[in-house]
């Protein structure tokens, strides 16, 4: 007799992952190869920014109280004593009817308190001696960019855990990390199951499918910010498949399976788990696709059983491991960034269970609209690639019209958020 599973909700199945989450150690890293890392440390600023008065055009800096009578008709005489670019100073200070040819970044020379664009002034040369005519106010504090007027020293900037984006890695240069702490990436291996697996250089037999999973997860492994130990593909034979389990176990921080957790004659990692004594948190779910997620415990290690299934092999990794990574990377929003969004066609489909489409939103005036991509099965491959974001459908008997607002998971986003989707149970049966 066939086992009956009993299915979870996915909001429970994602806290019963989240029981085992642990937070990664911190390691320093070069700051050539601190992209898309997670911070270890908050960043606080050491020092002003910028740290001195500066210009931020090409012009003079005087001083703005002897241009109170200037006018068109009555443009006032400045000598100018001195020239400066960027990165040097003026060691002249500036005095009455004085000026000095300032360039863009340059600081500001003492005795300024305001500069006057190129554009604005007439420039003479007479008897090697240069003068400029200013033919109107300016005001004091004109065209400086004050000391700290972008980042106050002790200012928080970016919060531990933050992902390290362009911006966030010129901050770290503005504040000399040559070397940046880091959050430890967690080590994921992954080994994927079936006899009817054949590598990526072979070629294709009658019965036999190249093994795409492998490459997907290793790549949403990537994306989420952790780094793959990949193992060799294994047939469906339970004492080489034991042994890669149990090699991957000593050598990962999570394993992740795809293939063999249903019911079939061939299915061998629940008796797998059984023989390595592993604690089962659930096996079946209440969603599609992906219901026969497994996911157990041996210690404080994690085993993600992921269906064979390309699109539930895809979907139960962003609903459950991905979340364990972002945890581990320190992120305060672990889960996938939900939005809302218009469907643009209508979804017939019944469905008992929740159901997770995989979906393109994009903006179209101003609006969010959302739309199925490829075809709704969990065995089917190119979806996925169409994908950027999962559309969920609560089950519930009836299917859903275009215009509907439904909610939307995001694949790309790194905002994330920090609860789960989670059902409304009384539209869903179990
Ligand atoms: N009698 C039942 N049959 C099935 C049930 C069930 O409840 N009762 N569940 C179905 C559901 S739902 C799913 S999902 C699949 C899950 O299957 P497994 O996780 O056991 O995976 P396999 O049987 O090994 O393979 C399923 C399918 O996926 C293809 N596959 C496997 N690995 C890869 C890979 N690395 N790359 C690409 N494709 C892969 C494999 O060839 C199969 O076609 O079970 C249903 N059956
Ligand atoms: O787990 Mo299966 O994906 O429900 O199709
Ligand atoms: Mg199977």
């Amino acid at each position: 007799m066939v086992e009956r599973r009993k299915p979870i909700w996915v909001k429970d199945a994602i806290e019963k992952v989240m029981e085992w989450k642990r937070l990664g150690s911190i390691e320093w890293v070069s700051i050539n190869e601190c992209d898309n890392r997670f911070l270890g440390e908050p960043l606080i600023s050491d020092h002003d920014v910028p740290h001195f008065d500066r210009s931020p055009y090409d012009g003079f800096a005087i001083r703005s109280e002897d241009t109170l009578h200037a006018t068109s008709e009555n443009p006032v005489c400045f000598e100018v004593i001195d020239e400066i670019g960027a990165g040097q100073v003026s060691p002249l200070k500036v005095g009455p009817f004085q000026a000095i040819r300032i360039m863009t970044g340059a600081a500001l020379p003492q005795g300024a308190d305001s500069v006057i664009m190129l554009e604005l002034v007439r420039e003479n040369l007479k008897d090697n001696k240069k003068t400029i005519m200013i033919k109107r106010k300016v005001k004091t504090g004109e065209n400086v960019s004050c000391k700290g007027e972008d980042v106050k020293k002790g200012d928080h900037l970016i919060q531990k855990g933050s992902i390290i984006t362009p911006g966030v890695k010129a901050l770290l240069a503005t504040f000399g990390y040559s070397r940046v702490p880091v959050i430890k990436k967690p080590v994921i291996g992954v080994i994927a199951t079936g006899s009817e697996l054949l590598n990526v250089d072979e070629p294709l037999e009658h019965g036999k499918i190249r093994n795409s999973n492998g490459y997907m997860i290793e790549s949403q492994i990537i994306r989420a910010g952790a780094e793959v130990k990949k193992y060799e593909n294994r047939a469906d034979e339970i004492e080489s498949l034991y042994t890669a389990i149990e090699t991957a176990l000593s050598e990962c921080d999570f394993i992740i399976t795809t293939g063999g957790v249903s019911v079939g004659d061939y299915d061998y990692l629940p008796e797998i788990y059984k023989r390595l004594g592993a604690n089962i948190l659930f096996n079946k779910i209440a969603m599609r696709p992906g219901s026969v997620t497994t996911v157990a415990n041996i210690g404080d290690k994690l085993l993600f059983g992921l269906s064979g299934n390309p699109s539930a092999c895809y979907v139960g990794f962003e609903l459950y491991v991905r979340p364990i990574i972002r945890y581990w990377l320190h992120s305060d929003t672990p889960y996938l960034t939900k939005a809302k969004a218009t469907l643009q066609t209508d979804f017939p489909k019944p469905n008992p269970f929740n159901r997770f489409v995989r979906s393109q939103i994009k903006f179209v005036n101003d609006r969010l609209i959302v739309d199925p991509v490829g075809l709704d099965k969990s065995n089917v491959v190119s979806s996925i690639a169409w994908a950027n974001c999962l559309m969920v459908l609560p089950g519930g008997t009836r299917g859903y019209k275009a215009g509907d607002l439904v909610d939307v998971l995001l694949f790309e986003d790194q905002t994330g958020s920090d609860e789960p989707w989670t059902e409304a149970r009384k539209s869903s049966k179990l």
